[in-house]
Formats: C-alpha cells, structure tokens, sequence
C-alpha cells in the first residue's frame, strides 16, 4: 500500500507586508478572518460583501480591517498579494479564483480544496515560538483537534528558551561554524537524554 505525503511547502508570512481581500461577509468569512487575525494582529485586510454579519464588523473594527459593502468586482484584485472568497455563490468563488490566477494571486477558496493555492492550516504560537498544521486539506478536524493538543503540551515558557538562546548567541565568539558548534553542543540535551 502507497502511503499519501503532503507535499506543501508551509512558510511564515509577514502579513502586515501584504495586501489581503477577503471576498464575503458571513459566517465562513468570519471564521477566516477570526483565525487570520489570532495569529497576525497585524495583518493588512480588506472586506467586500453586500451583506455583513454584525460580528464580523465587530472583529474588523477591532482589528483596522476595512469594510467594503458592495459586490466584488475584479477592481478589487489590484494592488492584492493574497484573496480569500467566502461568498455562499460558488459562481462568484469560482470566478474569484479564476481572475487570481490570471494575476498570479494567492488564493484560497474557503472550504473548497481545489481551488485553493494554499491552505488555511492550525496555529499554535507560544510567544516567539509558532507550529503550523495542515492535513493535506484531508481532514480540518484532525489539524483543530492537533492544534489543541499542541497549545496544550508546549509550555508557555518556551519563549524564555528562545530568548535565552538568543541573548547567548550573542555573546558567543568566533566564526559562524564555531556559533553554530556552540549553540548545537549547549542544545543537545534537549533532544538527546542520554
Ligand atoms: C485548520 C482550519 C483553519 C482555518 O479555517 O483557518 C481549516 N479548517 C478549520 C476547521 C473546520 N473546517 C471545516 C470543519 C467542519 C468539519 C469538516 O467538515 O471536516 C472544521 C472543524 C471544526 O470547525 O470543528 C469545514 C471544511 N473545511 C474544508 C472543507 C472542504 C473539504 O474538506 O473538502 C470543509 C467542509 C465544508 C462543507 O461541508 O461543505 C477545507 C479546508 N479547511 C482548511 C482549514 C483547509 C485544510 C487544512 C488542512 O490541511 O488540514 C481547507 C482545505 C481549505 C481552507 O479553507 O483553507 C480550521 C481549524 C482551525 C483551528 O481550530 O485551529
Ligand atoms: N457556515 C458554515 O459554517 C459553513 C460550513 C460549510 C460550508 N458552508 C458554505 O460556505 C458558503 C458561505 O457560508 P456562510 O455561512 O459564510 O454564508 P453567509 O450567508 O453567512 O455569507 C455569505 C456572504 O457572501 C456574500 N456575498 C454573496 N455574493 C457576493 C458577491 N457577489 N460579492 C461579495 N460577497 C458576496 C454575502 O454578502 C455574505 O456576506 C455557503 O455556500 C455555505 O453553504 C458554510
């Protein structure tokens, strides 16, 4: 039996760096933009939709996130690095996605894998220190119930780690291979109990 890899390169963007629209104003929308903004307070995002749900207003207030409330319109992609379509018309998702691809776009069709160029995935972030999850887009169940579990083992001190580590980089002398020496032998306990 051929065992299934996921073959997605996940990366860590700077959002406040980036354009984002979400396409929709509802309850799907809401929930990207809810788990969007957990992660990256500081994410740059535009809204449009005719219709908003009272809380997701709320949540953009609260979050700098600009409000459009009209139909999407191709306009609307320029000027964008990322797009999200949460719209309950799959004709308007679809034509979404088709007009970012022509620009070379980032899109993610909620909830719909095969029109998405990346994949919304779990986040845990304990201070400096963040894992993301995906399951291939397989099973969101599976990489909620791991990122619960993740929150859960990974002690919140981690992040006193990382800064120690990198207050004793700096104190470090010689080249980069002595650093790298250095800071490898003074870690490896953490892996190796031996
Ligand atoms: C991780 C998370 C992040 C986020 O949303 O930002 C996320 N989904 C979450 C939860 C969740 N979503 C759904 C349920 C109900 C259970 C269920 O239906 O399975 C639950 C669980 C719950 O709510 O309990 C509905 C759903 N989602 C997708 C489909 C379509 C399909 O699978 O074919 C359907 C069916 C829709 C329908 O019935 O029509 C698809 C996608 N959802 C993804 C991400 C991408 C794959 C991620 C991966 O690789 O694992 C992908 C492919 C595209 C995308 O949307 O990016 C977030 C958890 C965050 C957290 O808690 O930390
Ligand atoms: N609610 C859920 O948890 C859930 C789960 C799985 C699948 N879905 C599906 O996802 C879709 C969206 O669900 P929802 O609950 O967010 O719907 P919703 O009715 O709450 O929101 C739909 C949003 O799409 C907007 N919209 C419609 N046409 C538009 C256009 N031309 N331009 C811009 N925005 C437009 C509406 O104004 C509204 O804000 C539906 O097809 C639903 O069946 C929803």
């Amino acid at each position: 039996m051929s065992q299934e890899t996921n073959t997605l390169y996940p990366v860590f963007l700077k959002v406040r760096n980036l354009q984002v629209l979400i396409v929709g104003g509802g309850n799907v929308a809401l929930e990207k933009l809810t788990f969007l903004t957990k992660s990256s307070p500081d994410a740059v995002v535009e809204m449009v939709a005719p219709y908003f749900r009272e809380e997701t207003l709320e949540r953009a207030k609260q979050y700098n996130v600009k409000i459009t409330k009209r139909r999407f319109r191709k306009s609307m992609l320029k000027k964008r690095h990322i797009v999200i379509a949460t719209t309950d018309s799959p004709k308007v998702n679809k034509r979404v996605y088709e007009l970012a691809r022509k620009r070379f776009l980032l899109c993610n069709i909620a909830d719909v894998p095969e029109l998405c160029d990346f994949y919304m995935g779990g986040i845990v972030t304990k201070g400096n220190v963040k894992i993301a999850i995906s399951t291939n887009g397989k099973s969101p169940t599976t990489a909620k119930r791991l990122r619960q579990f993740f929150e859960e083992v990974i002690p919140d001190n981690i992040d006193d780690l990382v800064q120690n580590l990198n207050e004793y980089r700096k104190t470090i002398k010689g080249d980069f291979e002595e650093k790298v020496e250095t800071l490898n032998e003074f870690t490896k306990g953490l892996i190796n109990k031996n």
